[in-house]
């Protein structure tokens, strides 16, 4: 029992649902045995590599048995997927910016391989498969050269079980043969135990395996040592055999136009070696019905059930090295990641905040004397441009064409109804009031400018009020209103909005920036099917996310401390408290942007890109909320649902270092970090969820 190295009954496997539900595999048996090499022969997009994808357990199938040296795919400490198989997928799946000797350390590592064997393995596959020097780039290779490549990564370990999904594709025929002299010493060895799938699109080239697998629609028509074949049907090309057969399979769905063969039922016969006559034969011909699946599971552990083992420390650090040799190679993109927060904030800091200065405003003085002039003379000429207009039509025309922002009118009595209003307290009528204001006339569609050029006008008057009060030796500040603004317990006397926002913007950056890079990088990989193939080699989606975190981490530190430098020396955000928990903070919404970016790759496939779209837009929307508006100015239901969020905490908690220079003992700090950490970890760990899940 113990030769048969895979064995699969009834194996059902679909992509999609409902309408879109896509039926690969159906009731497919397939039986491998040790020391021998199996030849899996079929048309294009009939199930093979889905096939071997179930086997290697890179995919869960929806029903039927796989038992894959002595236990099931994925069983706890069964290390397939892991060290037993050697997985060359039909796309090459190489690191591009990877040497050839450190791609095949990377996997040595993996497989725990030592120094010395990683070396003479290295030697030895490299002359082999007349590999070019072992320091070339992955992207500067051939297309033969690349394959051989990664069929090199396959046999590294020497498993157990290899499975070579074409690895004769683009490969010269002297190569082609050599690879087979290869494959036909590994199985004929003297109690060799290793088993080789292998899928080809030249049939012919099968005849050397010891059996052949013709798969069509999802099933296997025949399983059988190629010269069985042939003389069971005495034909000498596999190539018409497998015709014969397809159009065999043909006849019998075409007889059938309800479909009730559709889902095949299990064939009733096996014939192996039998004298059968093929002629006519619509049934699979397999070789071997064993429906005691569980007597080939070699150790009573059978399906694991854990989400997590313990993360190996070999495998994160194989990760980490493989990272940093990434980045190494793309040093222009990490020095863009590293300034591009900077510029962020440096933009943000030049272009938020600032008062609006150069406001165009018309001014109309209908005084031919007086103190109109005086008035007009003490307007700040930095925030107000003045135009001088004769006429108040045509000022406020000017308004109305968008030349200026309002219209500063004086009236004809402006001086005289003034004096009236200061000397006259019990007598002054409603028109004397009116002749001594300022009349404005202003273009309010821009808040800030409308706040900006009110706040001028009232601090010029009150300094005009202030200089006629002292010419009449009265005292200057009975001009001002009678509200007196002492010294703010916390903060400056004239807070800005820059200072306010900061600490927001600052985590919103480095929060966006972890998200986006994490993604970016996630998504090549998978999209290169090297995510895959490093799964495929035993390192769990976990040890990926902390050896992506690890590397992350030296990122976003140089980040953090380069827009630090920016926000805090260069554009002088106050600051207070000790520098160390503010720095902790951004680190934090740094990670949980980390962990996001890994929940965003690993949910959204092409398919589902919406959700990654609404996520995207909607998760910036609230965060802003929380950050840019005093939660206590947005409504309710929706200040709950932001302030959920760890940036409205972090940033309420940074502004609290920050401008009033509190301690950890403070309660906003706290809860800040708290929430931060809590929404850190529990993001961690729902991203390693759904790696494992969607692994
Ligand atoms: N992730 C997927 N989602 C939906 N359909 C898929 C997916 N992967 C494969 N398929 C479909 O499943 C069918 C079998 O694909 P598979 O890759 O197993 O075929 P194959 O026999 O290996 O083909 P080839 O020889 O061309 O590589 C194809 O119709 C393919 O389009």
């Amino acid at each position: 029992m113990s030769e048969v190295a895979v064995l699969t009954r009834h194996l059902y496997k679909s992509y999609g649902k409902g309408k879109t539900k896509l039926e690969v595999l159906k009731d497919l048996d397939m039986t491998v045995t040790r020391g021998t090499i199996y030849g899996l022969l079929g048309p294009s997009g009939c199930g093979k590599t889905t096939l071997l994808r179930c086997i290697v357990g890179r995919l869960q199938v929806d029903s039927g048995n796989i038992i894959v040296l002595g236990n099931r795919p994925g069983a706890r400490g069964h290390e397939v997927p892991g060290s037993l198989v050697g997985y060359m997928p039909q796309e090459i799946a190489l690191f591009n910016k990877m040497t050839i000797e450190e791609t095949l350390s990377y996997f040595g590592r993996i497989h725990r391989m030592s120094r010395s064997k990683r070396k003479s393995r290295m030697e030895f596959l490299l002359q082999f498969l007349t590999l070019p020097e072992a320091d070339r780039l992955v992207e500067n290779l051939s297309g033969g050269q690349k394959r051989r490549v990664s069929l090199a990564v396959a046999l590294l370990q020497e498993p157990e079980l290899l499975i070579l999904d074409e690895p004769t594709v683009g490969v010269d025929p002297i190569l082609r043969e050599r690879i087979w002299e290869h494959l036909l010493r590994i199985t004929r060895q003297l109690n060799s135990r290793t088993a080789i799938i292998i899928t080809t699109h030249y049939i012919e080239e099968a005849r050397q395996a010891d059996k052949v697998g013709l798969m069509r629609n999802g099933r296997l028509l025949a399983e059988d040592a190629p010269n069985n074949l042939m003389n069971l049907y005495k034909e000498d090309s596999l190539e018409t055999i497998f015709l014969k057969l397809c159009h065999a399979d043909q006849n019998t769905y075409n007889l059938d136009p309800k479909g009730e063969n559709q889902k095949p039922k299990k064939p009733t016969m096996k014939m192996v070696n039998s004298a059968h006559d093929p002629a006519g034969e619509t049934t699979p011909l397999l070789q071997q019905d064993w429906e005691d699946i569980d007597a080939f599971v070699q150790t009573p552990q059978q399906k694991c059930h854990c989400l997590f083992g313990l993360p190996s420390p070999r495998n994160i650090f194989a990760q980490f090295l493989k990272n940093i040799t990434f980045m190494k190679r793309n040093i222009g993109f990490l020095l863009f990641q590293f300034i591009l927060p900077s510029i962020q904030i440096i933009l943000f800091c030049v272009c938020i905040g600032n008062a609006p200065y150069g406001l165009k405003m018309a001014i109309v003085n209908n005084e031919t004397q007086g103190l109109g002039q005086l008035f007009i003379r003490e307007l700040d000429n930095e925030t107000i441009d003045k135009v001088i207009y004769k006429d108040m039509n045509a000022a406020l025309d000017s308004v109305r064409h968008g030349e200026t922002w309002g219209v500063i009118g004086i009236g004809q009595n402006f001086t005289q109804d003034l004096f009236q209003r200061f000397t006259n307290i019990s007598g002054v009528d409603n028109q004397t009031l009116d002749g001594s204001s300022v009349q404005l006339y202003l273009d309010t569609t821009n808040q800030q400018i409308t706040l900006q050029l009110q706040e001028t006008i009232t601090s010029s008057f009150q300094a005009f009020s202030e200089i006629l009060l002292k010419t009449f030796n009265l005292n200057p500040n009975l001009g001002q209103l009678p509200i007196k603004v002492n010294d703010p317990i916390y903060g400056s006397k004239d807070p800005n909005f820059r200072n306010f926002i900061a600490p927001g913007i600052i985590l919103s950056i480095t929060f966006f920036m972890a998200t986006g890079l994490t993604t970016l990088s996630f998504v090549i990989e998978k999209k290169e099917g090297l995510l895959d193939r490093s799964l495929t080699a035993g390192v769990s989606a976990f040890e990926i996310l902390l050896a992506h975190v690890f590397t992350q981490l030296f990122v976003l530190i140089v980040q953090v401390t380069l827009v630090m430098v920016f926000a805090l020396a260069v554009f002088e955000v106050p600051y207070k408290g000790p520098l160390i928990w503010v720095i902790l903070l951004v680190l934090g919404q740094g990670f949980c942007g980390m962990t996001l970016g890994v929940i965003f790759s690993a949910v959204c496939e092409e398919e589902s890109s919406a959700i990654q779209l609404a996520l995207g837009s909607v998760y910036p929307m609230l965060i802003l909320s929380g950050i840019i508006w005093p939660l206590e100015a947005i409504p309710e239901w929706l200040r709950y649902v932001s302030i959920c969020l760890p940036q409205t905490y972090a940033a309420e908690a940074m502004r609290c270092v920050l401008s009033r220079g509190w301690t950890l003992l403070d309660m906003p700090v706290w809860r800040g970090y708290l929430v931060n950490t809590a929404w850190s970890f529990g993001l961690l760990a729902l991203a390693g969820i759904i790696l494992k899940i969607k692994s």
